[in-house]
């Protein structure tokens, strides 16, 4: 089975150069105002360049309208659009016709009764993630490095395509393939050195224990 690996909150030429290194599927870009990681659109699509063929580039905003998105959308061209915050069911598919693009929704999970709210975008977004919660007094949905039980995921419909987000690193990501075996999965703060400072030997580091995880399961 492939995993596709999004390398998230990326602001730098050499973050961005050491995530497609390592074979990231997707990079994603955080355009939401109050995150060490937040990016101008311009400067996302001048990142975005060295990407094209090699990785999807994904714009990440929380709740955020249409003025702001076509901004991001004219400057960044991305190739998928992530809605962090409580976008509904129809915000969604406005989305997806107003831009052509697909989209992936966040859920953040803590328990297996969060995955019920997943039901109502079955078939309208293209692809889920599920993140942790964020912990409380975080001004970030996204982001925090926190964890959750990944073992809930395993009660998901087998096929339904997602991304396992929320505290993943190099030390915990051979644990997560292992217990929930996720098509795709989503990295930001484990490989960073300080918040918003994207590390390139810890995107290296995780790569090679993700690569560690996948042949030890194949052996
Ligand atoms: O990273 C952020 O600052 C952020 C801000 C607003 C919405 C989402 C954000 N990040 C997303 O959260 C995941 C998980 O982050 P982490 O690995 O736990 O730090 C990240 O990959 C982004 O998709």
């Amino acid at each position: 089975m492939t995993l596709d690996i999004k390398i998230c909150g990326l602001k730098t030429d050499a973050a961005m150069a050491a995530a497609l290194a390592g074979g990231a599927s997707h990079v994603g870009f955080i355009f939401f105002p109050k995150s060490p990681r937040y990016v101008e659109p311009a400067e996302a699509g001048r990142l975005r360049v060295a990407a094209r063929g090699k990785a999807l580039a994904v714009a990440v905003t929380v709740d955020a309208d249409d003025e702001f998105l076509d901004n991001i959308v004219a400057k960044m061209q991305p190739d998928m659009l992530q809605l962090h915050g409580s976008e509904t069911p129809d915000r969604v598919a406005e989305l997806k016709a107003r831009y052509g693009l697909p989209v992936m929704k966040v859920f953040s999970v803590s328990e297996a009764a969060d995955l019920e709210r997943i039901q109502p975008f079955v078939g309208i977004a293209d692809r889920l993630m599920f993140d942790a919660k964020p912990p409380k007094g975080s001004e970030l949905p996204g982001g925090n490095g926190v964890a959750f039980d990944w073992r809930i995921l395993t009660g998901l419909d087998a096929g339904l395509d997602y991304m396992l987000s929320g505290g993943l690193n190099a030390a915990n990501i051979g644990d997560a393939l292992r217990l929930a075996n996720p098509p795709g999965i989503d990295v930001s703060s484990g490989v960073e050195s300080a918040p918003g400072v994207k590390d390139p030997a810890l995107i290296e580091q995780f790569f090679r224990a993700v690569r560690a995880a996948r042949d030890d399961r194949a052996a």
